[in-house]
């Protein structure tokens, strides 16, 4: 049995890694402090897919990680999946960058809390957001390789306060391996998503959107709706670390991508013709869009021998069938 820690284990992608590391029969230390407007859901009551207290080996601290790292000194653990942040979608890091910028504190209390406990390997999850926007404009967008971020070389302007904070967790861990012998990986993920996703990020909000307006002539996205994004499903997230991370030592990244880009009008059409009908799909400009194509080359994953398996239109069938059940 294995002695795992999970910051911000009761978010979207927290709850994912606590119940596979549980399954596989670990020990599970979750810490949260389920802040509003992240997504975070108190275990008390049952996640949305599982009840993590039906685990015996699953204990929870309600609790910001700061200060869990300052009460607690344990040096036995054998994986930290790093994943608190203050993070929603869209909307939060354009209109509260000062608040997510407190990721800067998260990661540096969380690596020199690292420095002193030494735990044996740290599961970093940085963001597909620390890529240089500049790379990600209507002209002249291209896949976005991990090589495109180098810490001995120019380094681009990240996606606001988010990207930065994620970038410098990046550079953390690098020096935590060559200052002080910090074995991690850090991931960047590109737009995870999955049916028990906060509506605040797209995925749920355009699919519960679709089955809200089955009929109607017109379907509304954010931006123009030519936006476009790289969607991952979450299990196909966790499926990429458990079969890379112990294959990188020394705080080096890895995307977490399909390579397929998709715009918001195709997203909302898919979940329109999965619901039945086919609405004009229309752009709200005032709305916040973000870059314009986000998407991940896939090379370096499948050299570490990880392949995404969920195909898109699969994933918002599976979503669109579970809310459909919860509204019966
Ligand atoms: C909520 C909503 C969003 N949208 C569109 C508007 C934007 O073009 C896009 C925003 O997606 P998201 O909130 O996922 O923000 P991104 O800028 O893509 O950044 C995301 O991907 C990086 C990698 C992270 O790490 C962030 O956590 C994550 O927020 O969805 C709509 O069209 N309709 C909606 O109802």
């Amino acid at each position: 049995m294995k002695k795992i820690l999970v910051t911000g284990g009761a978010g979207f992608v927290g709850r994912r890694f606590v119940k596979r590391c549980l399954d596989n029969g670990d020990q599970v230390h979750c810490v949260d402090p389920i802040a509003r407007d992240t997504g975070g859901i108190h275990p008390d009551g049952g996640f949305p897919l599982y009840a993590p207290f039906d685990y015996s080996s699953f204990h929870f601290y309600e609790q910001d990680c700061r200060q869990w790292f300052r009460e607690h000194d344990d040096d036995d653990f054998d994986y930290v999946f790093h994943l608190a942040a203050m993070v929603g979608g869209r909307a939060m890091i354009e209109n509260s960058p000062l608040a997510v910028a407190d990721d800067l504190s998260i990661d540096a209390e969380y690596w020199q809390w690292a420095k002193k406990v030494k735990p044996a390997k740290t599961v970093c999850f940085s963001s597909s957001a620390a890529y240089p926007i500049g790379r990600q404009r209507e002209q002249g967008y291209q896949l976005l390789s991990e090589d495109m971020i180098a810490f001995d070389d120019d380094i681009g302007m990240p996606d606001m306060s988010y990207g930065w904070a994620k970038l410098t967790c990046e550079y953390l861990a690098r020096l935590a391996y060559e200052k002080h012998g910090l074995k991690s990986v850090c991931y960047r993920p590109f737009s995870g998503y999955g049916e028990d996703q906060d509506d605040s990020y797209p995925f749920p909000s355009i699919c519960k959107r679709a089955m809200a307006h089955v009929g109607e002539e017109k379907l509304t996205v954010w931006g123009t709706g030519d936006q476009m994004r790289d969607f991952i499903y979450i299990e196909d997230c966790v499926d990429g670390v458990f079969a890379t991370m112990d294959k990188i030592n020394d705080g080096d990244a890895l995307n977490l991508s399909t390579g397929i880009y998709t715009s918001f009008k195709q997203f909302a059409r898919i979940a329109a013709e999965e619901c039945g009908y086919e609405p004009e799909v229309v752009g709200l400009s005032d709305k916040p869009a973000g870059v314009h194509a986000r998407g991940g080359c896939t090379k370096k994953q499948v050299e570490y021998g990880f392949s995404h398996k969920v195909d898109f239109h699969a994933g918002v069938k599976k979503a669109l069938e579970l809310y459909a059940s919860q509204t019966q």
